[in-house]
């Protein structure tokens, strides 16, 4: 069973970008972080995450991003601590960039933007039996967001970066095994920022625990130059377009606030 991919594989327009009126929405992301606005929380916990590489299965370009997809019918990958209360299984782990390193991120940190995002999709296994049903709950997601910099070449993602030009077109899938999601994780998971927000594409649902690691990963410029070469379109459409810029703008705070796990 694939991480329920009709939910994963949702219609989502490529060229997203608009702020798509959501009934009500005032919980919504991606936001930016006013770092002095943030709120130390001392009741946050540390992170705490499991993740089983053998349990990843495919890669697959579905016409917004590349998405990297674990069995989650059990829990093996699992995250809990933090400002969670309960177990949360990933699902998938996808990227937001740029056309340049000037920009790409969907958070920003003091209106900072990143060349690039990575989201570690997860839902709560504790209420909910399936993602289907998690992603429409006001506590069924928690996502992990880290920010990406240019910089040193990121081993651990070499073996991803390798797979992209043989998933360029929309649709396309392989087989993807042996990959642990956590090599992607910075070396401090213990300082990061949380808040109530949502999915940052159609059907935008205000169902997401947002963990923002503070600490960015570095990739070099070749690697994300490899994310750039994907494309949006399938192999028939006589136009291809790049894949870049896959990030939605960032959406008014409405009164939320911020917690910190640092200071
Ligand atoms: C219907 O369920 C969906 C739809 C879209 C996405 C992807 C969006 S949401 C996010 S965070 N980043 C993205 O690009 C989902 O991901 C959990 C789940
Ligand atoms: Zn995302």
């Amino acid at each position: 069973r694939r991480c329920n991919l009709t939910a994963c594989s949702s219609k989502m327009h490529p060229m997203w970008q608009g702020p798509l009126a959501v009934p009500g929405g005032d919980r919504q992301s991606p936001i930016d972080i006013v770092v002095r606005k943030s709120v130390l929380d001392t009741e946050l916990k540390p992170l705490k995450t499991t993740y089983d590489p053998k349990t990843c299965q495919q890669i697959w370009n579905n016409g917004y991003s590349f998405l990297v997809e674990y069995d989650d019918t059990t829990d093996k990958n699992t995250l809990k601590g933090g400002p969670l209360q309960d177990t949360f299984r990933l699902c998938q782990f996808h990227f937001h960039w740029g056309e340049t390193n000037d920009w790409g991120s969907e958070h920003t940190v003091d209106r900072r933007l990143f060349p690039a995002e990575l989201h570690l999709v997860h839902w709560n296994a504790d209420r909910y039996s399936l993602f289907e049903e998690a992603v429409m709950e006001d506590n069924g997601l928690a996502v992990i967001g880290v920010f990406l910099k240019v910089g040193k070449r990121h081993e651990g993602l070499q073996k991803l970066v390798d797979a992209l030009p043989t998933i360029r077109h929309k649709d396309s899938v392989v087989e993807f095994t042996c990959f642990d999601p956590g090599c992607l994780l910075p070396a401090n998971t213990d300082d990061y920022w949380t808040y109530h927000g949502s999915l940052t594409t159609p059907p935008l649902t205000e169902s997401v625990t947002w963990i923002v690691m503070k600490q960015h990963i570095e990739v070099s410029h070749d690697q994300l130059a490899v994310f750039r070469s994907l494309l949006f379109t399938s192999a028939e459409e006589e136009v291809q377009k790049s894949m870049v810029n896959n990030f939605r703008v960032q959406q008014p705070l409405r009164g939320r606030t911020v917690r910190s796990s640092f200071t």
